[in-house]
This record gives C-alpha cells, sequence and structure tokens, in this order.
C-alpha cells in the first residue's frame, strides 16, 4: 500500500474488530497494535479478513507498551504474513547512531526486501514542539521512512496551526506524511489534517478502545473526513 492518498485505519488490539460492520464499512486498513494484543503473533496466524494490515509494535518509551526486549523480533515476525503491507517503527529507533537500542535500521530493510512501506513515526505527549522543531522532526521522519508521521499533544488551538501549517509544508515538498495533535484542543486536526495532505487518519471502532488521546470513533472520523 503506497498511501498516496488518504488511508483511515482501524486502530486496534484486537484483530477481531475487523468483522464489525463499521470497520468493514469505513476502514482502508488496520492498524494491529502488537503491544496491545494478547498474542499477537497468533491472532495474526488466525487473522483472515480483507483489510490490509499495518504493524505496530510501540515501545513503552514512545507511549505504547512494548518493552523493548524482543519488540523488534516480535515485530519483524509479522512480515511474513500475507495481510500485512506496512510497518510502523519509531523514527527514534531508526537513526543510526541514535539513543535506542536495539536500533531499527535491519527491521526497516527487512520490511523494505518485502515491499512493506515503512511508516516513521514521532510522537510527543506531552506538547508540541516549536515550528523549526516540528519541521525538522517531520522532515526526518519523511528521509527515515516511506510516510514521516508526526503525533504532538496540542494545548490550544495555536499549537494545531503549527502542525497544520508543516503538514501542508511537507506535502507540497513531495512528502508523504501522517500527522496528528493528540488532546482536545487538538481534536479536529484528524478531520482536518487530510485536507492539508496528512495520509493516514487512526481511529478506533468504538470511542471507548481509543489508542491515543482524542481520538474520534472510526465511523465519525470516517464521516468528517469525508464531508471536508
Ligand atoms: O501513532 C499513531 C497515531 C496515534 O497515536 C493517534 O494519535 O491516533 C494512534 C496510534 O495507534 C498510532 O500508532
Amino acid at each position: 500500500m503506497e498511501f498516496d492518498s488518504f488511508a483511515l485505519a482501524a486502530s486496534t488490539g484486537d484483530l477481531e474488530v475487523t468483522t464489525m460492520p463499521v470497520v468493514r464499512d469505513h476502514a482502508d486498513i488496520v492498524e494491529f497494535r502488537l503491544d496491545l494484543a494478547e498474542d499477537p503473533l497468533e491472532s495474526l496466524d488466525d487473522y483472515d479478513g480483507d483489510l490490509p494490515v499495518l504493524v505496530t509494535n510501540r515501545a513503552d518509551w514512545e507511549g505504547g507498551e512494548a518493552e523493548d526486549d524482543g519488540r523488534l523480533t516480535t515485530l519483524e515476525a509479522t512480515f511474513d504474513h500475507d495481510a500485512v503491507v506496512a510497518v510502523d517503527v519509531e523514527l527514534a529507533a531508526l537513526s543510526p547512531h541514535g539513543p535506542k537500542v536495539p536500533s531499527a535500521v535491519s527491521l526497516r530493510t527487512a520490511a523494505r526486501e518485502r515491499g512493506l512501506t515503512v511508516v516513521a513515526s514521532v510522537h510527543n505527549f506531552r506538547k508540541t514542539p516549536t515550528m523549526g522543531n516540528l519541521r525538522s522532526l517531520l522532515s526526518a521522519a519523511c528521509e527515515a521512512g516511506d510516510v514521516g508521521k508526526l503525533a504532538v499533544t496540542a494545548t490550544d488551538h495555536s499549537d494545531s496551526l503549527d502542525l497544520l501549517s508543516v503538514t501542508h509544508e511537507a506535502t507540497t515538498a513531495g512528502h508523504r506524511v501522517a500527522t496528528m495533535a493528540m488532546g482536545e484542543p487538538g481534536r479536529h486536526t484528524r478531520a482536518v489534517a487530510p485536507v492539508y495532505g496528512s495520509k493516514i487518519g487512526y481511529a478506533p471502532p468504538k470511542s471507548e478502545d481509543a489508542t491515543a488521546p482524542g481520538q474520534y470513533d472510526l465511523r465519525t472520523l470516517a464521516e468528517l473526513v469525508e464531508l471536508l
């Protein structure tokens, strides 16, 4: 999957949601959060749905539940599954001389050898960095992956405007990006960022199963994006 146009991801730790009508009607892809699943590899083996899968095994140091021990091995073990078309890897794990050990550079090579799309992601659960930092983070993510993803926390609307501006700039420069502001003041960016070029939206099938702060449920986000 190339993510040349907007794709809506049903974000979940439970692949069984793919049988729900709301998911079948509105999702283009499933983001399978391995770190939120009971037995991720077994669930993937049992998966025979039609939706392609983006795999994520979010590190505990980046807001997820996965500890470094075995995290990348589990992630890479999903690559042989036919439904898996894309993988999310944290930018901090991809910098060859970065602080994060183990490094995910060889996992990225393995993903590309199998034709998977690599989403290089950056999250900030505390704040929205300054414009200059947003720009450099997003451009580093675009350099490291096929899609550069930036999820920050907005504390007011000007944070949201900054995020939308860098989304627009990067898209105009020819990059594929996925952006969103987490938290209540940034919520609308989930619907609006696609207008400025963001290529992936994330939403839980049911709002009580949100995988990040401020997410709309899948049906609501689908309707908002469609309307805009
Ligand atoms: O990185 C992202 C985006 C996200 O954090 C969000 O804000 O919707 C949700 C995560 O599941 C996903 O991996």
